[in-house]
């Protein structure tokens, strides 16, 4: 017995947890391309003493000029003097150039490589997730946020901590120079930028909080677009005309979003404001302390010039070194997402002992099962047998529970109660990769992959190696794919469905041999068909069962069909009704025992008949 997944965990983050995410993110980084994250290092740590050595350069510059400008050019060291420090100038910006250009090739590359690595990541966590998992609204969401989102987070916590590093030694030296300014001016130009970092930090987190928590507002509303964009639904949707309420369901959610946006916006610039008319002030203060002390001839115009130009500077650099340390706080906030996403417990599906043997019977005995997060027990008290030759139909009404049966025999989830036995051994020892080797199956949503058509018969056994024309066209025989597919333009080969250019687009009916063609392929002792007629005409529904019917000799085949004409010929007829076991056996006792499935059989017969009578 399992007990059902614990809900994912919400609400604020942990200092310690965004410390511990830190430390996770930088290692991803590190570990996707040590190269490029020392290079980026580097140059940042370099590229933090540029602004200081510009701007004291450029004060000796100043003050060499108005030197010269009043004749006193000897005083400043002479001509070659002024080309030296205008040398030093020249070649400190190209150096920054230089540098920055490293770093952004550096950036580029390590983010791409970041990216596919993350992708990767999450691709292969979501292989390994249970099927139940998908079901859940909430992991789905989170499995989204982390495809859509992550991308480049990681290479922005990397860029927020590197820049953190190079703003703090900015920030230092360049306020090194300035305080021989005065002890006042730089506290001042620092107080005139902590209202705008404030806003930017504030507003920064709520705006992530706003899409977070859109993100499923945002399903919905894609999905509602995505039913107007479809090509399959595009025919009903124009019939019942619905799509006036689908835009309106749409613009409904849009409002919504919208409405919020405003009020973000609205109070943002308020705050923006107040923020910049402050700072102007603490500048203006600033400004006029040095004022003060150049009208008493305590400053040259060189010290002024480090006012002038490096006001600017601190207020980058400060603003730059907090809006750094939010900017991470964000990046890391949807790293949390990513890695809350890949610490959901997977599924071993290779746990357990190894199943080799083909599948000669199988016994549920008193399952009982109740799908995760829910209350009630879908299938209670389930028990029946089938041997290798015999072929199980089961039946009931919509949600009686057929499928979660099979779900439950092809080992998708465990029994909440009771225990299936396969050839007598209790089949939760087993790993469930290796029983689903010995099965074969086709769903009632069964795929239709936009590959070629091979693929899509292959894709049963893709991990082996090619089994050869004649296993496909074996499988193609029994499932009568043959006969269209090689009408198709380049046979097996051909590209299907629409989302490609160049793709045959197959009915309905051809899509589900296809399918069945993909079961056969696969050479298994258990075959399991969910509806497998269902999209099939009348005279390809008889050959199908009948295909099936052979196929069954030496296997066991489990069929989940509403249709009598397919159900009556099976060995072993179990008839469920609200999770429960309500008749079982033949046909023929059925009838005879004159209960549900006698009624039912009687309905669909009349049915038949009324229809043959009327035409
Ligand atoms: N993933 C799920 N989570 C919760 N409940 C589920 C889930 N899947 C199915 N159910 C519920 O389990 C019950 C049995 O569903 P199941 O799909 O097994 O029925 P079914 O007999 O195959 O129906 P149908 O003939 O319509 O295919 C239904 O009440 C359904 O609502």
């Amino acid at each position: 017995m399992r007990p059902p997944p614990k809900p994912l965990p919400q609400g604020p983050v942990s200092a310690k947890q965004q410390l511990r995410d830190l430390a996770a993110t930088l290692k991803l980084v590190w570990h996707s391309s040590p190269g490029h994250t020392i290079t980026m290092l580097l140059c940042s740590l370099l590229l933090a003493a540029v602004p200081a050595a510009t701007l004291w350069v450029t004060k000796l510059l100043l003050d060499a000029v108005a030197l010269a400008t009043q004749g006193r050019l000897e005083q400043a060291g002479g001509y070659s003097a002024l080309l030296a420090i205008l040398g030093l100038q020249v070649g400190i910006g190209a150096l920054g150039t230089l540098l920055t250009t490293v770093q952004n090739a550096s950036r580029e590359l390590l983010g791409d490589r970041l990216q596919s690595r993350i992708t990767l990541q999450i691709l292969r966590k979501a292989t390994a997730l249970e099927v139940e998992r998908f079901e859940d609204a909430e992991t789905y969401d989170r499995l989204q946020a982390a495809y859509r989102e992550v991308g480049l987070r990681p290479l922005g916590v990397l860029t927020g901590v590197t820049g953190l590093l190079q703003a703090a030694l900015t920030l230092a030296s360049v306020g090194a120079l300035m305080s021989s300014l005065g002890p006042l001016v730089l506290p001042l130009v620092l107080l005139a930028t902590v209202p705008g970092v404030w806003v930017q930090s504030r507003f920064g987190t709520e705006t992530y909080r706003m899409l977070r928590y859109r993100t499923h507002d945002s399903r919905v509303q894609n999905y509602f677009g995505s039913i107007l964009t479809s090509d399959t639904l595009v025919k009903e949707v124009r019939l019942f005309h619905f799509e006036p309420y689908l835009l309106a369901r749409w613009e409904e959610y849009y409002r919504k979003f919208r409405a919020q946006l405003e009020d973000l916006v609205r109070r943002r610039s308020a705050w923006n404001l107040g923020a910049a008319l402050f700072s102007a002030l603490m500048v203006g203060l600033a400004t006029w302390t040095v004022l003060e002390r150049a009208a008493r001839g305590q400053i040259t115009v060189g010290d002024f010039s480090l006012l002038a130009l490096g006001i600017a500077q601190v207020q980058t650099q400060f603003s730059g070194l907090l809006g750094g340390v939010s900017g991470i706080y964000q990046n890391l906030l949807y790293m949390r997402n990513l890695f809350e996403f890949l610490e959901l417990p997977a599924r071993d599906l290779d746990a357990g002992l190894e199943w080799q043997e083909p599948i000669e019977s199988v016994e549920f005995q008193e399952v009982g099962f109740r799908y995760p997060l829910t209350e009630r027990d879908v299938l209670r008290n389930v028990s029946f047998r089938i041997e290798r030759g015999q072929t199980l139909a089961l039946v009931g009404e919509n949600g009686a529970g057929k499928t979660t049966v099979v779900k439950l025999l092809t080992r998708l989830f465990e029994p909440t109660r009771g225990r299936i036995l396969i050839n007598g051994q209790d089949a939760s020892r087993y790993s469930p990769r290796s029983l689903q080797r010995q099965m074969s199956i086709i769903f009632q949503d069964f795929g239709q992959y936009q590959l070629s058509a091979a693929e899509n018969v292959r894709l049963s056994q893709a991990l082996e190696a090619d089994l050869g024309d004649a296993r496909l066209n074996r499988a193609g025989e029994r499932s009568g794919a043959n006969a269209f597919v090689s009408e198709l333009p380049q046979g097996y080969g051909t590209l299907l469905g629409r989302l490609f250019s160049g793709g045959r687009q197959l009915s309905g009916g051809q899509w589900q041999r296809l399918a069945l063609s993909r079961l056969y392929y696969r050479d298994a002792s258990l075959l399991v068909f969910d509806e497998p007629t269902a999209a099939l005409d009348a005279s390809a529904e008889f050959e199908t069962i009948e295909a099936l019917r052979r196929e069954a000799r030496e296997r066991i085949a489990v069929i989940i069909s509403h249709r009598f004409s397919t159900v009556r010929l099976a060995d072993r007829i179990v008839v469920l009704e609200g999770g429960e076991i309500l008749e079982a056996g033949t046909h023929d006792e059925l009838l005879a025992l004159g209960g549900r499935y006698a009624a039912l059989y009687r309905l669909q017969a009349r049915g038949y008949q009324e229809a043959g009578t009327a035409g």
